[in-house]
């Protein structure tokens, strides 16, 4: 039998995840100190209800709610308390220790990184966070090593699985977005008491942060990502998307812009766009997640699976451990974040894409030719004119639906053509102005 030096593991906090990493933990302890070449002992769990009920059956000898003396003497620190304090302090103790630290947080690494990072770098300690993005999905280790010799162009994800099911049941079962928020409520997807970080798009944002600082070998603040949530989508336009082709997603985007001089830059956004039905991302069904990445060299890419749940979650913060634990054995320093490139992050106004445009119209002659000058006249070249739906009232002037589908345009000549034909006297109301991406 192989003797193996013996490494202290300290777990904060034992909600969703927790409760699942340390029960693999203890089910599998020995198989995965022969992976890590190290023992892997669980020295305590920090709770902060010593009697609250749990997703697994776990020692009690092993809760403690003095979460700053567990982390006193640990090797590795796996932090899945969530929120910034007393997570922030915690981990920045754990690190200045010299432990190396693994979390789930993507809303403290969103917002914190940087000091976290710093931290880690200043003691040689490493920082893993292979949960915080897409859960399961393996996409922060592609991302920092299997990628670290390619360019990444951009990034197209489904990183928001409450957000992602809600359309899925708008665009397969025709609800609407209060009925499938209200299943998706029911089938414990989104919080109850509060689900704006998922359908506000916050929850996204901090993952397209992470994404793009890493992708982009950049700091990208959390304040920099542009962000729409669903909340304003209809199921008209779910509806009218697949009439057309498409899929409305929540996608996270991180993308490298040039512009006409050849500098680059960094665009970090989330909006919901529409997908051609044909784009691997439009299979992504339910509450999958999937990340779709354009590499210079490697082409194509995509990770697809189970981007949040307990267990599905710690397969993640177990392949850290182990990671984290070879680390220790082998020793040396960790390897800092890579910020070398530090390029600008660009506002939405710079980014170009295609967009779909539905208006309510009069339908009389000239018309059709007064929208087309609105467009031309600021730039924006039509790919694309379906006239959809004709109604007319009795007295009032018979009126038209209009979708309108451009050509790559910029943002700032896109909002501006919005501006004119919302003044303009031929057009009743913009109904809808949607992004067309992954074509
Ligand atoms: N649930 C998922 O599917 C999922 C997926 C990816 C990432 N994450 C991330 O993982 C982390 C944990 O998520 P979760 O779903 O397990 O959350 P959770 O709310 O189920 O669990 C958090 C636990 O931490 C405990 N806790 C909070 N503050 C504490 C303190 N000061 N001392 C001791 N215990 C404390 C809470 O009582 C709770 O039991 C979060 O950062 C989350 O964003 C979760
Ligand atoms: N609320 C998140 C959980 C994982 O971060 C989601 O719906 O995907
Ligand atoms: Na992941």
């Amino acid at each position: 039998m192989i003797e193996y030096r013996n490494l202290r593991v300290a777990l904060l906090g034992a909600g969703s995840v927790g409760a699942q990493v340390a029960s693999l933990l203890l089910e599998h302890g020995p198989e995965l100190a022969t992976r890590a070449g190290a023992g892997l002992e669980l020295v305590g769990i920090a709770v902060r209800d010593l009697d609250a009920p749990r997703t697994a059956d776990l020692p009690r000898e092993l809760f403690t709610t003095d979460a700053e003396s567990l982390i006193l003497g640990a090797d590795i620190v796996i932090e899945l308390m969530g929120g910034i304090e007393p997570a922030r302090t915690l981990i920045l103790q754990a690190l200045g220790s010299g432990a190396d630290v693994i979390t789930g947080n993507k809303a403290l690494l969103a917002t914190h990184g940087p000091e976290l990072f710093e931290m880690a770098e200043q003691v040689g300690a490493q920082l893993y966070y292979e949960a915080a993005v897409a859960g399961a999905i393996p996409i922060i280790r592609p991302l920092r090593d299997s990628l670290a010799g390619d360019r990444i162009k951009r990034i197209l994800g489904i990183v928001n699985g409450t957000t992602n099911f809600i359309l899925d049941r708008m665009d397969t079962a025709g609800e609407s977005l209060e009925q499938a928020l209200a299943t998706a409520t029911d089938l414990g997807y989104a919080e109850k008491s509060d689900p704006s970080a998922d359908i506000e798009g916050f929850d996204a944002a901090q993952k397209t942060a992470i994404l793009a600082s890493l992708a982009f070998h950049t700091t990208v603040p959390l304040d920099l990502v542009y962000r729409e949530g669903i909340t304003g989508v209809t199921l008209a336009e779910v509806e009218a998307a697949k009439r057309a082709g498409y899929v409305v997603k929540l996608l996270a985007i991180c993308e490298r812009l040039t512009d006409a001089d050849g500098v680059e830059g960094v665009s970090a956004r989330v909006y919901p766009a529409l997908v051609p039905r044909s784009h691997p991302l439009a299979a992504v069904h339910g509450a999958k997640n999937a990340v779709f990445i354009e590499a210079e060299a490697a082409g194509d890419l995509m990770f697809y699976g189970a981007g949040a749940g307990g267990v599905e979650t710690a397969s993640a913060v177990l392949g850290d451990l182990v990671s984290a634990a070879r680390r220790h054995v082998i020793g040396g320093p960790g390897v800092a974040e890579s910020t070398h490139a530090n390029l600008p992050i660009l506002p939405i106004s710079h980014v170009t894409t295609r967009y779909q445009i539905t208006l309510s119209v009069t339908d009389e002659p000239g018309v059709l030719a007064s929208v087309a000058t609105l467009f031309s006249e600021h730039g924006v070249s039509v790919e694309a004119v379906t006239q959809s739906v004709s109604s007319s009232e009795e007295g009032a002037h018979p009126t038209a639906t209009l979708v309108i589908g451009t050509h790559e345009a910029s943002e700032a000549a896109l909002a501006a053509t919005v501006a004119a034909l919302g003044e303009s006297a031929v057009v009743s109301h913009v109904t809808s102005v949607l992004r067309v991406e992954g074509s």
